[in-house]
């Protein structure tokens, strides 16, 4: 089966896991339900940690990672690290996490559901930046850090002087970081679209590795500069005013394929295919602004109509 825009994930993992794992999900979306739990004899699941903020819309942060991990079959965990008041059109409230409950809510996941790669998203601030790189600092772990800066709809998401910590504190822990073409600019200073000489001066400042993102621009690429190499992605660019969320879908499917350990070039690939997908299916016209991408398709997803208990007699019967 060859992957596809449509089928960007499950195309390319044939493991047995994955296989029974998209048997449930067309089950679940032809509406049978089976009764008997599928738990016992199967592998438990790869899981990825997203460090980022929420967004009350729905559309990007969190709430879109751990959409993007469940599309690549991984299951994901959270570390929330600020809130927005969100939707389409602009960020109307910020709240930062306290530093001691950004611990706590690491201690908690590393201590009983150690990550398999993590990323990190929107963090806003020093204070958040600082304790982050502090947890993970020394950790062996596969880390994507999205430079999170600008929302489509215009607002910061970076306080300007935080972002000197970014570069100091987190690219030199990050295996790849995945700006966009304008944050790749405003970190470098340099005004050039040349992806590769960009990404070459982002590993001069302390990346390891760099995947310019191709949603902006002339050139539909993404770009990646990792281990001395360079590797140009052709992406397509869909006419769709649903793009938001798009970034964040990108790095936590990048995080998740590293997740199930795929090299960096053969996950940028598939990050690159998820992310597309989820553009495709874009919700355009949910809200005012730009629509939020929508990396699951939920409009082709129903719940299921039979009975956990198998009689589907009972089926949609409320007492
Ligand atoms: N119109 C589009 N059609 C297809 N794929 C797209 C489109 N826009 C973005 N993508 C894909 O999504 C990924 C992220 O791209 P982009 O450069 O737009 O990130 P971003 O600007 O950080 O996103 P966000 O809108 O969340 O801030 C890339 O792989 C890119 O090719
Ligand atoms: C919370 C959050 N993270 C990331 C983005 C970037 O799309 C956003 N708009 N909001």
């Amino acid at each position: 089966m060859q992957p596809t825009s449509d089928n960007p994930v499950n195309a390319r993992f044939t493991d047995t896991a994955n296989d029974a794992a998209s048997d449930t999900a067309s089950d679940a979306a032809n509406g049978a339900v089976d009764s008997a739990p599928d738990s016992p004899g199967r592998p438990a699941p790869i899981r990825a940690l997203t460090i980022a903020s929420s967004d009350s819309g729905g559309g990007a942060g969190i709430q879109a990672d751990l959409k993007a991990f469940a599309r690549c079959g991984v299951h994901g965990m959270s570390a929330i690290v600020a809130l927005t008041a969100q939707n389409t059109v602009g960020v109307n409230a910020v709240h930062e996490c306290p530093p001691d409950f950004i611990l706590a809510q690491l201690d908690a996941i590393f201590d009983d559901l150690p990550p398999a790669a993590i990323k990190t998203g929107m963090l806003f601030s020093e204070q958040i930046i600082t304790t982050v790189a502090q947890a993970l600092a020394g950790r062996d772990v596969p880390l994507v850090v999205d430079p999170v800066m600008i929302a489509s709809s215009g607002a910061q998401l970076l306080r300007e002087d935080a972002v000197g910590a970014l570069v100091e504190l987190l690219f030199p822990l990050a295996t790849v970081i995945t700006p966009n073409l304008m944050e790749a600019q405003a970190l470098t200073g340099l005004g050039s679209e040349d992806r590769a000489e960009i990404a070459e001066a982002l590993v001069a400042m302390g990346a390891r590795g760099v995947l310019v993102t191709g949603g902006h621009g002339q050139q539909h690429i993404d770009h990646l500069y990792a281990d001395g190499q360079h590797l140009d992605i052709p992406v397509p660019r869909y006419p769709v005013a649903a793009t938001h969320g798009a970034g964040c879908t990108h790095s936590a499917a990048l995080a998740a394929c590293l997740a199930r350990g795929l090299p960096v070039a053969q996950a940028a690939r598939q990050a690159a295919l998820v992310a597309a997908s989820a553009v495709k299916h874009g919700l355009v016209g949910l809200g005012a602004g730009d629509g939020p991408v929508d990396v699951l398709d939920v409009r082709s997803m129903r719940p299921p109509t039979s009975s956990p208990a198998g009689n589907p007699a009972q089926a949609g019967q409320l007492r």
